[in-house]
């Protein structure tokens, strides 16, 4: 960090332009970072201090505005200073603090390179304060991270160099969608430059109906290409999106944004309305989440949540990302996820929820962590591996002699041993050792590495917002659809994909330990998401249990309902039989169409909405092409 003698004279501003004379706009306005990093330097400001200065990590006085022991002069001293150095507040005007810690917090959540250390910060007490840190910034961050050639570190990654070989400025504003001409993106890049996140923007008609969207990095790094995603180019994939854009627009033919992106004023109505309300106001109606990613991990129930996915989105004519080609249900499993693995619409999509291994990189740039929740499904370890390891008869893949089987008891003898005998541990095999581990992006190559295990298990933490668990399969759901802002209805489900009693093995103890021991990565991962669950429900307070009791009763009639009686086969895979349904006869002509679609597994599904996209195209095409 530059001394504050340095940080002053090299932006040359004035001391006295920033503090005291505030009646003044100073001459020179900084950005933030450098702003706020001088004000905690000055030490003046009660409560805005370094808590770890070679970290950079600081504390921020966080005082609630309505509240008693709220004072102006020493609570909202940094806000107003924010706010006199942009110019927002000059000497003699009203005092606004609600406004002023708005505008304060708008700038910190601005700039990727602040983060918010919550577990550090205290809302608590006397003397409240957040906790935040200064990350290096995304220059240093990409040079950082190209390793010299030759040079290949063996060390598994910590969590640190996890996070911070992620490119954050890949993050877009809370929910804004901007409205950008295509000949004019360059300068809106250029005047985002300050602020740089991943944004999208809207194609209108004259009309101002809203024909599509699409999604734009505002600054493509170089490369990233992080030892456990997998190396993703972004540059490249940057690239390939603009590439589609230029398709999109030559078929829309005339197009006419309304309106460019206001960088400075994009600050979310919640911002405001967190400050400025009372107390006991109540909480305004919340919005239902429409934008998901759900990582869908084999043989966990991951189905039959993909299933209640297709139906939300498809009910609201939301984007599905979908497989780049037609003749693939996944993208590109067990790759990990790619942005060129999805079909590009230039509409930014709203849900992912067919099998892809976790990426962050790409998966955060298609689906931003400020605009989609992400989502994932695990099942107790023993059930989950007896299920993957019969299903997808890893005993015939294990085997190195055609007719020969090696069944799970004898795997489990020596795994590693009989693992070594294959040749290429690829595709259904390299769900062979912590299946869950895998597919949440984790090389098998740290699997061994408890310590790794765990930093991936906190950054996973950071990375999911509901991790539900197949054991507890309702109460996961009622608690995404209370966090969703989603109905009882939006969640009914029947159980898909469910295996023939005779094809399930029972496992004795011995094995059911044995199988702990061979995937203790995925026991860790399990019981820390265990323990999360359980806290975000009790967080929920006692209605949850009764939304809970009301859901239950809700599955039972729409089963009455939709389904007849008797035992019903279905392959959702050529060649695997699993209990499959049959809609009744007499289902009501409202529910028809609601029962058919409960039923349809994940194939049919994304056929379902290829054609209807290609439909979609097809009525944009003719109305956009319409003669004036
Ligand atoms: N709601 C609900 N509750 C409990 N268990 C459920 C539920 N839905 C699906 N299942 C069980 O999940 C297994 C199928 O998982 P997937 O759909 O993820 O399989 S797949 O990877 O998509 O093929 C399969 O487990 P097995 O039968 O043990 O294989 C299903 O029985």
């Amino acid at each position: 960090m530059l001394s504050k003698k340095m940080r002053l004279s090299s932006v040359g501003v004035d001391r006295s332009l920033v503090r005291g004379a505030s009646s003044r706009v100073p001459k020179e306005r900084k950005r933030f970072t450098p702003w706020l990093e001088e004000q905690i330097e000055e030490g003046d400001i009660d409560g805005l201090e370094w808590i770890e200065k070679d970290k950079g990590i600081f504390k921020v006085p966080w005082v609630r505005v309505d509240k008693p022991e709220f004072v102006l002069e020493t609570h909202a001293e940094l806000f107003k200073r924010w706010a006199e150095h942009t110019g927002k507040y000059r000497k003699g005007d009203q005092p606004d603090p609600s406004t002023w810690k708005t505008r304060f917090r708008c700038a910190l959540r601005k700039m990727n390179e602040i983060v918010e250390i919550r577990e550090l910060g205290s809302l608590e007490g006397s003397k409240p304060y957040r906790a935040f840190k200064f990350e290096p910034k995304l220059k240093d961050r990409s040079s950082a991270f190209k390793r010299s050639p030759g040079k290949r570190s063996s060390r598994p990654p910590s969590l640190e160099s996890l996070e911070s070989n992620i490119p954050s400025p890949m993050e877009p504003v809370k929910g804004t969608r901007d409205h950008l001409p295509l000949g004019r993106m360059l300068n809106h890049l250029q005047i985002c430059e300050e602020y740089p996140q991943r944004r999208s923007f809207d194609y209108r008609n004259p009309d101002g109906s809203i024909i599509g969207d699409f999604v734009a990095p505002v600054v493509m790094p170089e490369e990233f290409s992080g030892p456990a995603y997998g190396g993703t180019k972004l540059g490249q994939s940057a690239q390939y999106l603009v590439e589609q854009l230029s398709v999109t627009k030559t078929r829309t033919g005339s197009l006419k944004p309304v309106s460019i992106c206001d960088c400075e004023n994009d600050c979310k109505a919640d911002d405001f309305l967190k400050d400025l309300l009372p107390n006991n106001t109540p909480p305004p109606p919340c919005k239902p989440v429409n934008n998901v990613l759900f990582l869908k991990t084999h043989k966990t129930g991951s189905s039959t949540v993909t299933n209640i996915l297709n139906r939300y989105g498809d009910t609201r004519d939301l984007m599905f990302a979908l497989p780049i080609s037609r003749s693939l249900y996944s993208f590109y499993w067990p790759r990990p996820f790619q942005l060129r693995f999805t079909q590009a619409f230039g509409r930014a999509p709203n849900i992912l929820c067919n099998h892809a291994r976790y990426n962050k990189v790409p998966m955060n740039w298609l689906f931003p962590k400020t605009t989609t929740r992400y989502i994932t499904l695990f099942r107790e370890p023993t059930d989950h591996f007896e299920s993957v390891f019969n299903f997808f008869h890893l005993d015939k893949r294990l085997s190195r002699s055609r007719n020969k089987v090696l069944p799970l008891h004898m795997f489990l003898e020596n795994p590693s041993f009989y693992l070594k005998q294959v040749q290429n541990i690829t595709g259904l095999l390299t769900l062979a050792k912590n299946p869950t581990l895998f597919e949440l992006g984790l090389d098998t190559k740290y699997h061994e590495n408890l310590v790794t295990v765990r930093n991936y298990i906190r950054f996973l933490q950071h990375e999911f917002d509901i991790v539900m668990l197949m054991e507890h399969f309702d109460e996961s759901l009622v608690l995404l659809k209370r966090r969703f802002c989603w109905k009882i209805e939006d969640i009914l489900y029947f159980k898909l994909n469910e295996r023939l009693q005779k094809h399930k093995q029972k496992v004795p103890s011995t094995v059911r330990d044995q199988i702990k021991h061979w995937n203790s990565g995925d026991v860790l991962l399990y019981d820390a998401f265990n323990r999360t669950l359980w806290e975000m429900i009790k967080e929920e307070g006692p209605a949850f249990f009764e939304d809970l009791s009301l859901f239950r009763r809700e599955l039972e009639n729409i089963k009455t309902k939709c389904l007849r009686e008797g035992n019903f086969l279905t392959k959702p895979y050529s060649g695997r039989l699993v209990q499959g349904y049959a809609v009744r006869s007499d289902v009501s002509k409202e529910l028809n169409d609601t029962c058919h679609k409960m039923i349809k597994n994940e194939i049919p599904y994304l056929d379902y909405h290829r054609e209807k996209l290609v439909k979609l195209y097809q009525t944009i095409d003719r109305s956009v092409n319409r003669p004036f």
